[in-house]
């Protein structure tokens, strides 16, 4: 393997126009990475720290990348995440920032491969990586709103799941196809509607109306491609919840933390949702573990806010009860080496691991290599857009090269 030779960082553009930090690695041998930090709008409360971009290269130029230049080897992912770590020095990267801290170490692992001569997924997931195994089926935010678009649905996003697609490149079509149902039947309904932040429809209409919508344009593709096609949800529950009256407010609509409880267990049942995420607030680990009990069996409930991608609190859930899987969101740790750690305590315990963009996003495509090289059960990475795309078109090339 051959040591980091250079260390680049530059300001470039996300998706929502805001500046976020690109980084360039080179090893000594000509290998070369270059990736990109995403950025969320409704971060969980514990996620590790993304900090002003010029900020945040300036402290990384300064810590960490003499410790990585002619110090560490590209290919050594843990060496290269432990000197990004130790040049830190907090636990939530307040220091340097995750976001530079994410952008070296995705690109160092995007150098390795190069190196290596192997595709990114396969220096990931390793040799041995069950190539076997089915891939990752795309969750496609069809219809959202809450901190992604102003005058929408309360609940975040509406996902399309569809589950019985035969290979990848029909599970990314069949989403953008549930995408344009969902506004043939939003412009029957005379309804007009823009986009949110991460591409799905913003429409004004209230939560109870988008899941007819919803399930009107599932059905509708179903018929159509002839394979199944159910739909989940990310409740993003933290950011309806009024801590001071402990309830969660849907506008003048206010539920209590059982009520909360009954209404998603009712949603899963009367819609056979395939997937409901965060939909209690980032702390309520007791209501996680009584919904978890009540539909666990026929759904993934899954902590995105609730973990941030982080062991500590994962272990907590596990001895709780408190979810069957966990959203793995690199930039929410910092580095590729924790968002690994994840994944296995995870699959350890018999959760699965789900793999998901951020509301701002890039060109960059490592999500879809590190969900095909975790065995991701499911990617939620959008289903328009450019941003969203380059993912998705990553993933029908990655489902060629892997056969
Ligand atoms: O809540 C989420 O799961 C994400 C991505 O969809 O949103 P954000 O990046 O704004 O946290
Ligand atoms: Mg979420």
């Amino acid at each position: 393997m051959t040591l980091i030779e250079s260390v680049s960082l530059r300001r470039v553009l996300d998706s929502r126009g805001n500046a976020t930090v690109e980084a360039d690695v080179l090893t000594e041998s000509g290998g070369f990475g270059r990736a990109a930090a995403p950025s969320g709008a409704s971060t969980g409360e514990y996620e590790a720290i993304e900090l002003p971009p010029r900020e945040s290269i300036a402290s990384a130029r300064q810590h960490a990348v003499p410790r990585l230049v002619g110090e560490v080897y590209a290919g050594n992912q843990r060496d290269v995440d432990a000197a990004l770590r130790a040049a830190d020095g907090t636990d939530d990267f307040s220091e340097v920032g995750a976001n530079s801290a994410v952008a070296i170490s995705m690109a160092a692992s995007k150098a390795a491969a190069d190196v290596l001569g192997v595709p990114l997924f396969q220096h990931l997931g390793g040799t041995f990586r069950d190539a076997t195994h089915a891939f990752p089926t795309p969750l496609g935010n069809v219809v959202g709103g809450g901190e992604h678009a102003k005058e929408a649905t309360h609940i975040q996003e509406f996902l399309s799941a569809p589950v019985g697609a035969p290979s990848v490149s029909e599970a990314v079509f069949a989403n953008a196809a549930v995408h344009a149902a969902v506004g043939d039947v939003l412009d029957e309904r005379g309804v007009a509607a823009a986009k949110g932040d991460e591409g799905a429809w913003a429409p004004p209409i209230d939560d109870a109306e988008a899941f007819e919508v919803v399930e009107e344009a599932t059905d509708r593709v179903e018929d159509d491609l002839g394979f199944e096609v159910r739909f989940g949800l990310d409740v993003a529950a933290a950011e309806l919840w009024d801590a001071d009256d402990e309830v969660y407010r849907y506008g003048d609509d206010e539920r209590t933390p059982d009520e909360q409880v009954d209404y998603v267990e009712e949603l899963v049942t009367e819609y056979d949702l395939a997937y409901v995420e965060d939909p209690f607030d980032e702390d309520a680990y007791d209501s996680f573990a009584e919904l978890t009990d009540r539909v666990g069996d026929r759904t993934l409930v899954c902590g995105d806010d609730l973990f941030v991608t982080n062991v500590e609190r994962l272990e907590r859930g596990i001895e709780e009860g408190a979810a069957n899987s966990i959203l793995i969101k690199p930039n929410q740790i910092g580095t590729l080496t924790d968002a690994f750690d994840a994944v296995e305590l995870a699959h350890r315990n018999g959760l699965d691991a789900v793999v998901s963009h951020r509301s701002g996003e890039t060109e960059d495509t490592t999500i879809a290599h590190l969900a095909v090289a975790t065995a991701a059960p499911f990617i939620k990475t959008g289903t328009v857009g450019g941003e969203r795309t380059a993912k998705l078109n990553e993933l029908i090339r990655i489902a060629e090269e892997a056969v």
